[in-house]
């Protein structure tokens, strides 16, 4: 797991760098896109380098973490319509390029299977950025979460209903009460892990993920297993960490060459 303290502006920069090197080398590259406030300057980042630097998202196919249950297809919450605002609509994404699991499926179980297999027809995911949610969720995987799960359906904890209410006009009955979500074995079959966490109030989740033990009460600490993790936090978000020093002296010595 390596870990960059840095201030936002650049902890954005290195995530949409690692996309970018990724796509250029492989333009059929299949991406793992992340709704919610953490890689929102990413993917104005990415943007930029599309409109000024030609950066070009033509062939490649993206997945989305999760989805709400029931919010109509056109809530502007929908993380469906989040993708596409934040993202698809402001590159050159093909229609159809970005799949997300389907909260108005009749059949949600199917959907959540469905889901599966299309993430492993397209050859699984090569980069997935990710958030943490202050009690440690990736994607919506919940304290508690199996960390051998697959997408499928989740209840949303009271806290991350709170957390979310912010996009509800903090109206916290307004949020979904249900999720599809990938699920955490899902998330760490993909081949490159970009979690970006910003402020202080991420400060212990990040503290648990890097350093706790790994627990399904922390599912973010499952990402301990993963033999590719880059975790991009602010001096808010990285000041419960123990070693932090270790980790500031160990990316300023970092060779040029040795990409994240
Ligand atoms: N489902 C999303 C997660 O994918 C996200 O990482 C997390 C943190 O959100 P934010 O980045 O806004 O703090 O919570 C949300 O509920």
């Amino acid at each position: 797991m390596e870990v960059v303290i840095a201030p936002a502006p650049a902890l954005a920069r290195l995530a949409a760098d690692a996309v970018e090197r990724l796509v250029r080398a492989r333009p059929t590259a299949v991406l793992g896109l992340a709704t919610g406030s953490s890689p929102l300057a990413v993917y104005d980042e990415l943007a930029r380098r599309h409109r000024e630097d030609g950066l070009s998202f033509a062939r490649v196919r993206a997945f989305m973490l999760d989805e709400y249950v029931g919010l109509p297809a056109d809530h502007p919450q929908r993380y469906r319509n989040v993708i596409e605002a934040e993202i698809a609509s402001r590159v050159d994404l093909a229609p159809g390029a970005v799949l997300g699991p389907d909260g108005l499926a009749q059949d949600l179980a199917a959907a959540c299977a469905g889901y599966e297999r299309a993430i492993a027809d397209a050859g699984g995911v090569d980069l997935q950025l990710l958030g943490i949610g202050t009690d440690g969720h990736v994607a919506f995987n919940e304290p508690g979460s199996s960390l051998a799960s697959r997408t499928r359906i989740k209840t949303l904890t009271r806290q991350t209903r709170e957390d979310n209410a912010r996009f509800f006009d903090d109206d916290v009955t307004a949020v979904p009460t249900h999720c599809l979500t990938q699920g955490l074995a899902t998330i760490m079959a993909a081949r490159h892990l970009v979690l970006l966490a910003q402020g202080r109030s991420k400060a212990e989740a990040v503290h648990q993920l890097v350093e706790g033990p790994v627990s399904a009460l922390w599912p973010a600490t499952v990402l301990q297993h993963h033999p590719h993790v880059t975790v991009l936090v602010d001096d808010a978000a990285a000041s419960r960490l123990q070693l932090a020093d270790y980790y500031r002296e160990t990316y300023a010595a970092k060779p040029a060459w040795q990409t994240l």
